[in-house]
């Protein structure tokens, strides 16, 4: 046991980048339980990515997510030649945050260095920016500089502005919008627009959307002499909108104010989920989860010569859609959605195309991945990890959970200033920085940035009276702070709240999460129910339970036995700074707080140490399944 092809996962290699996940080949008596059924294919087709966040490399212990960026571009294209064969049109798009989540894309010194140049070899039709691209300021500049210079007016940043060093001003970074007319003669309008985000660097300039709409060009693009057939609004943005969540409520009221019935097809992000929401009988909108665990299909029909430029197929694969978006609906519109498991079984059942699957590209991306891996040490074991700890399958408290199974020990041991090793000490942290669950088996370098990619320092304020410091995790978690500065976002529910966004908490509204080992038969997944229902899944999933958790936890050390101490060094990461200062209250200001260890020690920075620690039984012997 132990080649990519032998039908076991085989053991990590310590320094080689290998392959966890078996190349599942068509057929296999282990293949994973699959596609119910063919796709539904329409006059316009769409395959939607979202919040990927560096996943490229697919999920390496999680055989249904195991396909890779190579993978994934021979899919598209195969599907891009189906749709010609079909004489149909068919639209690749993505919405956005291709960093912060794996090490491909965040152990370089500027995120992306080596991901992007893969993700970038995907001939996507239209893309959008999201609110990972604006953080750091070489990483938004990146995108100004690099990215939307190769992608030209396919990327739409309608409300999104970069600083530009030459020009000295702040520009679109992106087009703000793009007309365009498809192989089969849809005209298509199209915007790309970001949520109210206000935690970007000041490299850049969001504009909120209700700004953006009363902005000449949005007006004269709406009121066009072209004809449109068709407007598309991509968004970094739940497609879901609540009083919280409502940018795309607000662009689609100002197209639908001058165009009463042209459809508009809506694809969304951010909240992290699997959703599908229908505006009204000629509008809806997919959101394609996360990770790389998800491709959204939409596809649409409806058109013809007196409502379109469409001269395509009128019933494509000799059948026609048939679901309106409304039950009642009386518009032409009708159409399909369905979200995809990230697999090469999926794939090699949606081009039928069994053992020729893989394209010379794809297997030229897959050896780039794996180089680039190679380059960077991913594979490089640290520890092995003896239990499974999820962040939200298990209740916040039970020992399986990241944070008390891993996190608070974690920083409990490493997180450690030695001039002030003596000082009894409170750790806060967001919940939302620890962003996936952490497999048994081998930790690698690469999981280090799985489980916690961002750079937020430690910082701390020195002889914090106790009782005002044991009061701060109570008042963050209330959100009062929160609720005022980002009343905007995307909040699902007050217990489980997280101010800085929001919006990974939603998730729990729609669906269950699933882990998935290996799949003989109907697994744990993806159950997802939307405004259609629950018949959205390509792959049918049992669902693992999906446990809401506050938005901040707090570990505490070197306290006396029996009693508590009079002061404490109060540490949190920069990136919650503000908040903490404002729930402390009076008395405390920014100048009391610096770096805690140095100012270069990050939340990138404990994890490894810890696996060292605490992980070395069976390291030479780690198996990878549970
Ligand atoms: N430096 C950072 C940046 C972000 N976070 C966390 O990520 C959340 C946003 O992620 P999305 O994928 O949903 O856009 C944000 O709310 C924070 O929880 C962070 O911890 N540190
Ligand atoms: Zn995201
Ligand atoms: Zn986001």
């Amino acid at each position: 046991c132990g080649g990519d092809d032998d039908g076991c996962y085989g053991p990590i290699d310590k320094v080689e980048h290998v392959r966890l996940v078996k190349r599942i080949q068509p057929g296999a008596p282990d293949a994973p339980y699959g596609p119910k059924g063919p796709l539904e294919w329409g006059q316009i087709n769409f395959m939607h990515t979202t919040d990927t966040h560096g996943w490229l490399a697919g999920h390496l212990k999680e055989e249904n997510y195991g396909a890779d960026w190579g993978d994934f571009a021979t899919f598209t294209r195969r599907m891009r030649q189906k749709a010609d064969n079909l004489g149909v049109d068919f639209l690749l798009v993505d919405t956005g945050d291709l960093h912060d989540g794996a090490g491909l894309s965040d152990a370089t010194t500027i995120d992306g260095t080596k991901s992007m140049p893969i993700f970038s070899e995907v001939e996507y039709d239209l893309l959008t920016i999201g609110n990972h691209e604006l953080y750091v300021t070489e990483v938004a500049k990146q995108m100004f500089n690099e990215y939307a210079k190769k992608w030209g007016d396919r990327y739409l940043t309608s409300n999104v502005k970069v600083y530009n060093d030459a020009t000295k001003q702040y520009e679109h970074v992106g087009a703000t919008h793009r007309y365009f007319i498809t192989k089969q003669g849809i005209r298509i309008m199209a915007f790309g627009v970001l949520f109210d985000f206000t935690g970007n660097s000041n490299a850049s300039q969001v504009i909120k959307a209700k700004d953006m709409v009363k902005e000449t060009w949005f007006q004269d693009a709406i009121h066009t002499d072209k004809p449109v057939d068709l407007f598309v609004l991509l968004g970094h943005n739940p497609v879901r909108q609540t009083d919280y969540a409502n940018t795309f409520t607000t662009v689609w009221n100002e197209i639908r104010a001058v165009h009463k019935n042209t459809p508009i097809t809506i694809f969304g992000g951010h909240s992290h989920i699997r959703d599908f929401a229908v505006y009204d009988q000629a509008s809806v909108g997919i959101e394609a989860g996360r990770y790389c665990e998800t491709l959204g299909w939409v596809s649409q029909s409806g058109f013809s010569k007196c409502n379109s430029g469409y001269h395509g197929a009128k019933k494509p694969d000799g059948k026609k859609l048939t679901r309106k978006a409304t039950d009642n609906s009386t518009a032409p519109w009708a159409y399909s959605r369905r979200y995809l498991d990230w697999n090469r079984n999926t794939f090699m059942y949606h081009t039928s195309s069994n053992k020729n699957f893989d394209s010379q590209t794809g297997l030229e991306i897959t050896q780039e991945i794996t180089t680039a891996r190679k380059d960077m040490n991913l594979g490089e074991v640290y520890g092995c990890a003896p239990e499974t700890y999820c962040i939200s399958c298990v209740p916040f408290d039970d020992p399986k959970n990241i944070f008390p199974g891993v996190i608070k020990p974690a920083v409990n041991a490493i997180v450690l200033n030695e001039a002030r090793k003596d000082k009894a000490r409170m750790i806060i942290g967001n919940t939302g920085a620890i962003r996936f669950d952490l497999y048994k088996g081998p930790f690698t370098y690469d999981d280090n940035f799985v489980v916690s990619p961002f750079r937020d320092v430690f910082r701390y304020i020195p002889d914090v009276p106790f009782d005002k410091a044991s009061q701060v995790l109570a008042k963050l978690n209330k959100g009062t702070v929160a609720k005022r500065e980002f009343a905007s976002m995307p909040i699902a529910r007050d217990d489980c709240v997280d101010p800085l966004i929001g919006a990974l908490t939603l998730r729990d509204m729609h669906q269950e999460r699933g882990i998935v080992r290996r799949q003989e038969t109907i697994t744990p997944g993806y159950a997802t129910t939307d405004d259609w229902g629950t018949d959205g899944d390509d792959t049918e999933h049992t669902g693992i339970p999906n446990y809401s958790i506050p938005s901040y936890w707090e570990s505490r050390a070197g306290f006396p036995t029996g009693s508590d101490p009079e002061k404490v060094d109060l540490i949190f990461f920069d990136f919650i700074e503000k908040y903490v200062l404002q729930d402390l209250g009076s008395g405390f200001t920014s100048d009391m707080v610096s770096c805690y260890i140095n100012c270069t020690f990050t939340s990138q920075d404990f994890m490894l140490p810890y696996a060292k620690l605490m992980w070395q039984d069976n390291i030479d012997n780690c198996p990878i399944s549970a």
